[in-house]
């Protein structure tokens, strides 16, 4: 089966000599995998490049086959991604934000648009204006838009920032969900170790700009106590800095 990413060699180092080098990686379909790292480690640099938005200096992301650098198009068909923190048009409601996002997608329908504010928890705040939404709110509206068009990938970064502890249960509850019914591949970065534990099928690594190890958490929790552990030892093991 063709895989859902695969990186090879992707660098960009910005001019502080920061950034992520030789980041080479593959997911499988299917997989949520969880981009595991501290601040400033290189996951949303990683993530930007994965969705097109930066240039690599080197290497390249395909996804689903279809190189990101060469056939950006065909490469961001099957995807929604969710990078950084979420925009909206702050004078137009959930609904008619979300109504703009399905411009681009000739099969959404009203009723697509109403079944995606229902799963974010969002239908009660369908027609106030996305100005007056808490910053979880502003981040389930992002969630929402970049599952309308049903993609086969999701790449989410930092999906969980702003979410109360309802908010990332019912986050956690749609990954597995989505996963489980319509096979979605999640690329998800955060540094919540304890939440990549229980919502990751696989984990990387990732610590001053490398990826430092990659492995299933199966694996990971039957050879250590806990995600915490696992990354505290694979840090120390590959030099703090
Ligand atoms: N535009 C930029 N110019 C210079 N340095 C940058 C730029 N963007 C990011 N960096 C630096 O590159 C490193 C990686 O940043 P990045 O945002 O990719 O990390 P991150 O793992 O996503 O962190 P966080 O969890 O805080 O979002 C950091 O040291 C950051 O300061």
């Amino acid at each position: 089966m063709t895989k859902a990413i695969e990186i090879t060699g992707l660098t960009k180092v910005y001019k502080n000599g920061r950034g992520i080098e030789d980041l080479n990686l593959e997911v499988d379909q299917g997989d949520i995998f969880g981009f595991l790292g501290p601040n400033g480690a290189g996951k949303t640099t990683a993530m930007k490049m994965m969705a097109g938005l930066l240039r690599p200096d080197r290497g390249d992301v395909k996804l689903f086959g279809a190189s990101v650098t060469e056939q950006y198009v065909d490469a961001m068909k099957h995807v929604g991604c969710l990078i950084e923190t979420a925009e909206s048009f702050p004078y137009l409601t959930a609904n008619e934000n979300l109504k703009l996002f399905a411009n681009y997608y000739p099969e959404v329908d009203q009723r697509r648009i109403d079944q995606c504010l229902e799963i974010t928890g969002l239908l009660k705040y369908k027609h106030e204006k996305s100005k007056k939404f808490s910053l979880g709110m502003k981040q389930r509206l992002g969630v929402a838009a970049s599952i309308l068009s049903n993609p086969k990938l999701l790449i989410w970064d930092e999906p969980l920032n702003g979410l109360d502890v309802e908010g990332m249960l019912e986050m956690r509850k749609l990954i597995k969900q989505l996963a489980e019914q319509e096979g979605t591949t999640f690329f998800i970065s955060s540094h919540l170790i304890h939440d990549v534990e229980l919502t990751c099928t696989r984990i990387g690594v990732v610590y001053g700009g490398k990826l430092v190890n990659v492995d299933y958490t199966r694996n990971i929790l039957s050879n250590y106590s806990s995600l915490e552990n696992y990354f505290v030892s694979e840090v120390d093991r590959n030099g703090r800095v």
